[in-house]
């Protein structure tokens, strides 16, 4: 696999706009790794020109679950961990490098790093799990709905 772009996700697709976290500029480097060159949007600001942090946890975990639909896994997110370790700017360069770090049946162990581009000081650090999915996940889903009468 080249250089090549990652999709945005379903309801980004569904209502043909950009990332709404800013996250457009997203490309595989191989089937393991990518990197995606984004800015936090100031609709996230949570301090004084710093990113909320929902922002930073929703943004690694779109990230990280794009990545491995792109690899042809469909999967969803089982755990995410955040570490914060630094204040993210709001409209500022950033960079986030993830990688697919390992495979155990249908559990996929996700990493990424958020930086300043130009930068190696890691801002935030992201792991997570991603379970692919059963056949017949969706349809579960709506069946226990229905169960619910909504
Ligand atoms: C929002 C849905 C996204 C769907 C994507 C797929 C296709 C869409 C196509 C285009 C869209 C483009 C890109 C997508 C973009 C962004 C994605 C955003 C990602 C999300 O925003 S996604 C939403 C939040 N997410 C959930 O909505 C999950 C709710 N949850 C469940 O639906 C179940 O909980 C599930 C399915 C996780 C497991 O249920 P299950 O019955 O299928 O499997 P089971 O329990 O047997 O576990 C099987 C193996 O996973 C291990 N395992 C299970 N849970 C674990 C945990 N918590 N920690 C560690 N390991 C765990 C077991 O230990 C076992 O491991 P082992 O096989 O080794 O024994």
């Amino acid at each position: 696999m080249t250089a090549d772009l990652v999709s945005p996700c379903r309801g980004c697709q569904m209502s043909r706009t950009p990332c709404r976290f800013g996250a457009d500029d997203f490309v595989a480097l191989s089937e393991t790794a990518a990197r995606v060159r984004l800015a936090c949007p100031a609709a996230f600001e949570g301090g004084p020109r710093v990113a909320h942090g929902g922002w930073t946890a929703a943004v690694f975990d779109d990230v990280l679950g794009r990545f491995l639909v792109h690899t042809g896994v469909k999967s969803v997110t089982a755990t995410l961990t955040v570490d914060y370790l630094l204040p993210v700017p709001v409209e500022q360069p950033l960079e986030i490098h993830l990688e697919i770090a390992a495979r155990e049946g249908r559990r996929n162990h996700l990493t990424g790093v958020l930086r300043l581009q130009g930068s190696d000081r890691d801002l935030a650090v992201a792991r997570g799990v991603w379970v692919e999915l059963r056949p017949g996940h969706f349809e579960r889903h709506q069946a226990r709905m229905a169960e619910l009468g909504t």
